[in-house]
């Protein structure tokens, strides 16, 4: 798997400005008691599927939107993936961009694990990479009892750790309980990369009141079906879920859709 550096995307930042959370978030230890802006943030095909199949590792990005990708990763305190997309994509999870200097730089990998899924091991992308300092030990959220006491060590050698919460009747944490977990912790921005599970289960939140933009980069193929696709469940009284402040920048061949979540009845 190639784990080049990308260019710095000089061109991209301006139009991502207003939907970024501001620099001053990440540093500002004084800015308390808010929730962590959350950008949700995913790359998606014309048939709005994030991957081939559920166990598949699929290319969408071109490199463009790829390096506009590493830079938001710069931008936020935390990237958060659930845990099948760590298990079948092995993810780095740090960004490459040619100009980071320095581990404050990186994001914090967050894996959502309710039922201690992930088997990972010193070779998991993740943990070698934060043993390398090339990205920050893993939090892993997890459900009482279903932490491992080595992988727990592990963790703990690479500068990560468990994290604890209650699940629901679906199995499931509130996506508040996750977010106020993450402000208690300290993180003041996090992006939430998918899978599907993940992002179809933030965006039938009630009120949606949660996400704060959302940043998703179009490519120009279609998977075709079987794929893990984002198409979140309608809620009572049909709502349509759409994009309000949107704006839309090729990147390459791909297309890059920022835009705000409002709900307005179909
Ligand atoms: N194109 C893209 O940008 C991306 C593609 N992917 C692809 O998505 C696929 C994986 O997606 P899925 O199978 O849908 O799995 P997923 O990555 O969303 O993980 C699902 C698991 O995460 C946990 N989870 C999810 N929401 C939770 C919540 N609210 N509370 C507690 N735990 C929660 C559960 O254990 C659940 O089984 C992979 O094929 C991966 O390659 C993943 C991320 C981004
Ligand atoms: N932006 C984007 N484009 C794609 O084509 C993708 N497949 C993904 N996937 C997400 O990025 C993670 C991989 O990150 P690393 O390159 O290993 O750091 C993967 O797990 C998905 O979350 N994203």
């Amino acid at each position: 798997m190639s784990r080049e550096t990308l260019p710095f995307p000089h061109s991209s930042i301006p139009p991502l400005k207003p939907y970024l959370p501001p620099s001053s978030l990440s540093s500002s230890p004084s800015s308390s008691h808010s929730k962590p802006h959350l950008t949700l943030t995913y790359a998606t095909s014309l048939d709005a599927a994030l991957s081939l199949a559920p166990g598949v590792r699929t290319t969408l990005s071109g490199p463009y939107s790829k390096s506009m990708t590493h830079y938001l990763r710069t931008r936020h305190d935390a990237i958060l993936v659930g845990c099948t997309t760590a298990i079948v994509d092995n993810p780095a999870l740090n960004s490459r961009l040619d100009t980071i200097t320095s581990l404050d730089q990186q994001p914090r990998p967050i894996i959502l694990d309710p039922k201690g899924r992930w088997e990972f091991t010193e070779d998991s992308q993740v943990i070698r990479l934060a043993a390398e300092f090339k990205g920050k030990g893993p939090w892993v959220i997890t459900t009482r009892g279903k932490e491992g006491k080595e992988r727990g060590e592990l963790l703990g050698r690479v500068g990560g750790k468990y994290l604890f919460l209650e699940v629901g009747e679906n199995g499931r944490f509130k996506w508040g309980d996750v977010l106020g977990l993450l402000e208690e912790e300290g993180v003041k921005s996090v992006m939430v990369e998918g899978g599907g599970e993940v992002i179809n289960s933030l965006l039938v939140e009630p009120e949606n009141k949660l996400v704060d933009s959302v940043i998703v980069t179009i490519a120009p193929a279609w998977l075709g079906q079987g794929g893990v696709v984002v198409s979140p469940v309608r809620t009572e009284g049909q709502e349509q879920l759409r994009l309000k402040d949107v704006s839309w920048q090729p990147h390459g061949e791909d297309v890059v859709l920022c835009g705000r979540i409002f709900t307005q009845l179909s």
